[in-house]
């Protein structure tokens, strides 16, 4: 029988994965942020991170953006310029691959703008630091990246700082697409916005992610929006993994007694 939940079946994962961190632990002091987390990206998914607060959500995805790095555990993307285990890169390297080939959405956004430069300047950033100089490529590709993120083009040469929080994170959305990354990772990027200003930037992200394939790391303690974008989900609580598997499984049938007890609360 043809159920109207077929049409809407998540994205098969049967490749390699794209990014994968195995046994990876980071203390800070006493706090154990991540014991001995494993997480599996594939091609074109978008991979959701539930749980809530201080489980170890912004630590894992900091890790995957190769700003910190782990006491323990590997980190490999599966690119024909990369090899190894990431996390043994220079700050340098780091830094460079992370231009290239990584894309961040934080929810605050002083810490992914400049929030007195041009809006178009903070897109042009990301492009200088990969090498493009030529100033009317570095215009247009700022342009390219701001329409694409459905950011009104009227207010390009506006800084951050004058806009609205929805328009703030299309900012950032725009300079995390500029150079067509390998993977985008969120930060509860619509968390603190209007609940009908976030319906607006999610669906900007989802046509994002249908119109180019962006492989997405989506990071939330709202089970909302995880189900509005994800295609699998991981559930951490106190910086371990408690369960992982399809969203609408895992959202309708959890296993794990503090998953049951996420997925009640929110009912
Ligand atoms: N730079 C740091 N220095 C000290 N402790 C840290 C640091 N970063 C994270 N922690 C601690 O590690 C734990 C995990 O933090 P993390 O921010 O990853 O959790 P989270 O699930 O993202 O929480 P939230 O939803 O509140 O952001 C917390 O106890 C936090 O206080």
């Amino acid at each position: 029988m043809i159920t109207a939940q077929m049409f809407d079946a998540p994205r098969l994962v049967t490749q390699q994965p794209l990014m994968e961190l195995s046994g990876v632990s980071k203390r800070y002091g006493s706090v154990e942020a991540l014991r001995d987390v494993s997480a599996r990206v594939y091609p074109g998914e978008v991979l959701g991170i539930v749980g809530e607060s201080g489980s170890g959500k912004s630590t894992l995805l900091r890790m995957m953006n190769l700003e910190e790095t782990p006491d323990i555990g590997d980190c490999s993307l599966n690119l024909p310029e990369t090899k190894g285990n990431l996390f043994a890169l220079s700050r340098y390297a780091a830094r460079m691959l992370r231009a290239k080939k990584i894309g961040i959405v934080y929810q605050n956004p002083h810490l992914g703008l400049l929030m007195h430069n041009s809006s178009s300047g903070n897109v042009a950033e990301r492009l200088l630091i990969a090498g493009e100089r030529r100033f009317y490529v570095l215009r247009e590709k700022a342009r390219d990246a701001l329409n694409a993120s459905e950011f009104p083009l009227s207010r390009m040469d506006a800084p951050p700082i004058e806009l609205s929080g929805g328009m703030q994170q299309r900012v950032q959305i725009a300079k995390a697409i500029a150079l067509e990354p390998a993977v985008l990772l969120l930060d509860e990027p619509t968390t603190g916005l209007d609940v009908s200003v976030q319906a607006l930037v999610l669906d900007t992200l989802k046509r994002l992610q249908r119109d180019r394939g962006i492989t997405m790391v989506i990071v939330s303690h709202d089970l909302g929006v995880i189900r509005t974008m994800a295609d699998r989900v991981m559930v951490m609580r106190r910086g371990k993994v408690v369960e992982e598997g399809l969203v609408d499984q895992v959202f309708q049938d959890p296993q794990h007694a503090y998953t049951q007890q996420l997925v009640h609360a929110k009912l």
